[in-house]
């Protein structure tokens, strides 16, 4: 890039990030008055409005693009190649629960290395500089010489199963076998979820959900009491968390009056226990593998009992490669489903639905929808000199497709691919519902009906 056109990008920037600035400003105050005004109706606190949201993502998407600007490239470059030790320094702090443990110290004292060590086990000199590195990013504070506090963003470390469900070995140790599967001349064409990278980091031929099943069957739990299942089910339940307020909130549900809705692969049914929170027209019936389907009652038992007494959810061992055997349910739901298969067996999973529909059911796939760099006409396009789908903005969504591709050779999809895989399938996409989080709801309907 010339110097001139360099100038004249980061000078666009920095009106933009001005502009987006005095958004959340504006949106930060008025959620200020909200509290304040107890007479207000109150909005669900982790979800922003609209504005809050679009003016984020230009924020961190032209923040993104400052630094590539700025920065040197091959510093760029070497940060990150560099980027997986951060990555690993969190997974150490997350194992080690040191927020946790911070959690329990004089917030502005914080606790020396010494006494962390105490509690977690970790020798003293080498804790102090994974948390250093973490530090950089206010992912903890060092408040002074080898004293540590949580700061607002660790303190979201506090109890979090999906951090450590995130940072689970699976997934770790399969990305580090990504590229040899990819220049393998016969794996990198393979699109069997049973020639990934998962299966070269453990030598098996099992799926991930297989295996986890196999090595949890009798096995001693981990030293926190937890099996390699009960981490992913609770890491995928505590993951709902983050998403579920805008899936909640972002779809029409509160218009569809009594529904049944068949949660397919539900796992513990998370999705499907914040929507019967919400919307008491709505009752469920949650398929999965047996062995899920034991945890899943647990879960609802503890957390929604009421639902279970008045018998607005059931569940039903079912393998979503079979027939489906609930006929003519008004929604069946595809929760973080599809992006696990690829198209082949995500075909035949829609078709096994579609042979199941009414003329109005309809399928939800909440799946992050990807929005590329080119941008797509079904999304909304960033401004200008931000790339269209919100540079940085967007990583997450980038890194999530790579961990499908690296667990499953699976991939969250465009617009397009998911036009494709109904179109197979005797379907239509109808809308794609953009949610205010990562994930969107794609509603597909009949393609033989005409709406
Ligand atoms: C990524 S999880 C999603 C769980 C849940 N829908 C959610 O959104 O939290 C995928 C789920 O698919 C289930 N699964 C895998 N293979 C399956 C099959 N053949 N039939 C039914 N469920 C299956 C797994 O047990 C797991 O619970």
């Amino acid at each position: 890039m010339s110097s001139r056109s360099k100038t004249d990008q980061l000078r666009s920037l920095l009106r933009l990030l001005n502009d987006a600035a005095n958004t959340i400003l504006t949106e930060w105050e008025a959620e200020e008055q909200i509290i304040l005004d107890s007479s207000q109706p109150v909005t669900h606190p982790s979800v922003p409005t609209a504005e809050l949201f679009e003016a984020r993502r230009i924020f961190l998407g032209a923040c993104g693009m400052c630094i590539d600007i700025v920065q040197d490239p091959l510093i760029r470059l070497t940060e990150v190649v560099f980027s997986h030790l951060t990555a690993a320094a969190l997974r150490v702090a997350a194992e080690a629960r040191i927020a946790d443990i911070l959690a329990k110290a004089d917030p502005n004292e914080g606790l020396s290395i010494k006494e962390i060590t105490r509690q977690c086990g970790i020798q003293d000199w080498k804790l102090v500089r994974v948390l250093r590195c973490l530090c950089g990013l206010n992912i903890f504070a060092e408040t002074r010489n080898e004293c540590f506090i949580n700061t607002p963003t660790s303190h979201q470390l506090v109890g979090n199963e999906q951090l450590r469900f995130n940072s689970s070995m699976e997934m770790s140790a399969a990305s580090a076998k990504l590229s040899a599967v990819l220049f393998d001349p016969i794996k990198t064409k393979s699109t069997s979820p049973r020639e990934t990278a998962f299966q070269e980091a453990f030598a098996t031929t099992m799926t991930l959900w297989e295996y986890l099943e196999h090595v949890s069957k009798g096995s001693s739990a981990s030293s926190l009491g937890q099996t390699p299942l009960d981490i992913w089910t609770t890491g995928m339940t505590a993951g709902a968390q983050v998403e579920l307020p805008t899936l909640c909130m972002d779809y029409p549900w509160g218009d569809l009056g009594p529904c049944l809705v068949i949660d397919v692969g539900g796992g513990v049914g998370g999705k499907s226990l914040e929507l019967a929170k919400h919307y008491p027209n709505l009752r469920f019936i949650i398929q999965d593998r047996e062995d899920v389907l034991v945890q899943a009652h647990a879960v609802w038992h503890r957390d929604y009992p009421a639902a279970l007494a008045a018998g607005r959810v059931a569940f039903m061992p079912h393998d979503f490669f079979t027939k489906q055997t609930v006929i003519g349910a008004d929604i069946y739901l595809l929760g973080n489903i599809l992006h696990d298969w690829p198209d082949d067996e995500c075909v035949t999973i829609l078709k096994n639905l579609r042979q199941a529909m009414k003329l109005d059911s309809r399928i939800l796939v909440i799946d992050q929808v990807v929005h590329t760099t080119v941008g797509s006409p079904s999304m909304k396009t960033a401004p200008p000199p931000l790339l269209p789908n919100y540079g940085y903005a967007s990583h997450y969504a980038a890194t999530r497709t790579l961990s499908m591709l690296t667990l499953f050779n699976g991939t969250e999809r465009t617009p397009e691919e998911l036009e494709a895989l109904a179109a197979q399938s005797g379907l239509k996409v109808m809308k794609i519902w953009e949610c205010r989080s990562m994930a969107y709801i794609t509603e597909l309907r009949r393609a033989d009906v005409v709406m």
